[in-house]
């Protein structure tokens, strides 16, 4: 398999490139040259495999020339193995044809756990018996941090430099960062928000002299094999409950479009997708995208969903590439005006094709306090408030006969004031996190601007050989 940019100007990549390398050097973002497919019958024999079996098929495709399908599995082994629920992602019923599908049964009780502890072992896997130190920069509004952090922490021939929005994560997200001792870890909190934390990232990529003298590479969802990972789960879910016979709805709490865009992929590749309901808070550029092709961006606000205060969705670019046929100097240029006046208007092409699937709902912070207290009194389920943006959005779209699965992207304790404020209950953290506020934190805080945390990450970081 071979990996393009989306802006058209770089090398094609096999997996292992596009791994290492996580942003184009085009400043684009890699996406398979075609999307492979499998048959119904083949979508019917995932019914009752292990997710560690539905991972290697699905994934088989992405990696082939790179690792076998055995490679694959032990890879996957040992990235699964560190979930505490033996489904990986198991499904919740919450009434007739609602369910949720729970993804924060990882180390760092979210769904990035999901990419990241695989991305920790590939990472791992193409480094060995080479003497390159990798120099992973990152951006976080709460979660990727603490995943990604936990997947290579004490790992050797690797540092990582996580970038938060100082005071706009919550407590233990924070603490999940700032507490891991590991001397190859650094936490940067930036007087900013987390667009900027993201696009700080993106400029140390964009700078040649900079990205030069460092080995570079990025956990966020611009790494094509977080989304890959992400994939699996659709798959997962939906053959459990009747594809390809039947076809499945999902509603993604979304943020940097990276989730959501993976559900994309699974249909592309054949899942019989009926729906995937983009839900976004009160930052809803993509709801705003979707509804009208207006893409524009707006200050963002800070809200009890701090995962999704995002305004500018990394991997919107990559539908925006696909739906607008695969042209890489076009998207290099729209991409060009969006980034000048942070404001641009969809072509028809990239909104009617993404009407075809996709569905933008704005819910606002009432709302996603109500659909907290129903999931608690109706169905016994105390569920984190990214997931009850979802799950009110999913009510928008019920439809007779059609399951719709809410992805249930956060452990309710990592949020806890939000969750006891709506439902009274407040939950627990599980033990395996439980010493977190016991623990002394470790960061620095810098101003939000290149010279400030590029020269840091330039003082700490280890050179290329
Ligand atoms: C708990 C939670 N839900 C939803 C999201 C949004 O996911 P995405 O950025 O992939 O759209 C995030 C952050 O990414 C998150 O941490
Ligand atoms: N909500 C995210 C933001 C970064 O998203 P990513 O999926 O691109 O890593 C977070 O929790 O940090």
């Amino acid at each position: 398999m071979r990996y393009v940019s989306t802006r058209g100007n770089a090398p094609a990549l096999d997996f292992a490139g596009v791994t290492l390398a996580g942003l184009a050097s085009d400043g684009g973002l890699y996406v398979p040259e075609l999307w492979p497919t499998l048959s119904p019958d083949e979508i019917g024999a995932l019914r009752g495999l292990s997710y560690v079996d539905t991972a290697v098929a699905v994934m088989a495709p992405f990696v082939e020339g790179t690792l076998t399908r055995e490679e694959l599995r032990g890879l996957c082994d040992a990235a699964y193995g560190a979930f505490s629920h033996d489904a990986v992602t198991p499904l919740v019923q919450l009434d007739h044809d609602q369910w949720l599908l729970e993804l924060f049964h990882g180390p760092t009780l979210a769904f990035k756990d999901v990419a990241l502890q695989l991305l920790g072992q590939l990472f791992e896997r193409f480094l060995k018996g080479s003497d390159q130190h990798l120099t992973i920069v990152g951006a976080t509004s709460g979660d990727t941090g603490s995943a990604a952090i936990d997947a290579v922490a004490g790992r050797e021939g690797v540092d990582i430099f996580m970038l938060h929005p100082e005071g706009r994560v919550s407590d233990v997200q924070r603490r999940q960062m700032t507490t891991v001792g590991a001397p190859n870890v650094h936490n940067i909190a930036i007087r900013g928000d987390f667009d900027t934390a993201q696009a700080l990232v993106k400029a140390m990529f964009n700078d040649a002299s900079f990205a030069g003298r460092f080995r570079l590479s990025a956990v966020n969802s611009i790494n094509w094999a977080r989304l890959m990972a992400q994939v699996v789960y659709y798959f997962y879910a939906a053959v459990r409950l009747g594809a390809p016979a039947k076809p499945v709805a999902f509603s993604v709490p979304t943020g940097n479009f990276g989730d959501v865009f993976a559900g994309y992929v699974a249909a592309k590749m054949g899942l019989p997708v009926a729906k995937l309901v983009v839900a976004t808070n009160v930052n809803d550029i993509l709801a705003r995208a979707l509804a009208n092709g207006d893409y524009s961006s707006r200050a963002v606000v800070p809200t009890p969903t701090p995962s999704m205060d995002i305004q500018v969705s990394s991997n919107f670019e990559r539908l925006m590439f696909d739906l607008g046929g695969r042209d890489g100097a076009a998207l290099a240029g729209q991409m060009r005006s969006f980034e000048d006046a942070r404001a641009i208007r969809l072509t028809n092409a990239q909104t009617q094709g993404a009407a075809g699937l996709f569905v933008g709902e704005r819910v606002d912070t009432d709302e996603m306090a109500l659909a907290m207290r129903h999931a608690h009194e109706r169905s016994g389920q105390v569920i984190d408030p990214h997931t009850a943006i979802a799950l009110a959005a999913a009510h928008r779209h019920a439809e007779e006969g059609v399951p719709m699965v809410t992805l249930a992207t956060a452990h309710p304790a990592k949020f806890g004031d939000a969750v006891e404020r709506a439902t009274g209950v407040r939950p627990s953290l599980p033990p395996r996190v439980g010493d977190l506020f016991d623990r002394e934190e470790r960061f620095v805080t810098l101003d939000a601007t290149y010279e400030a945390v590029s020269d840091y990450v330039a003082q700490h970081a280890v050179p290329r050989g």
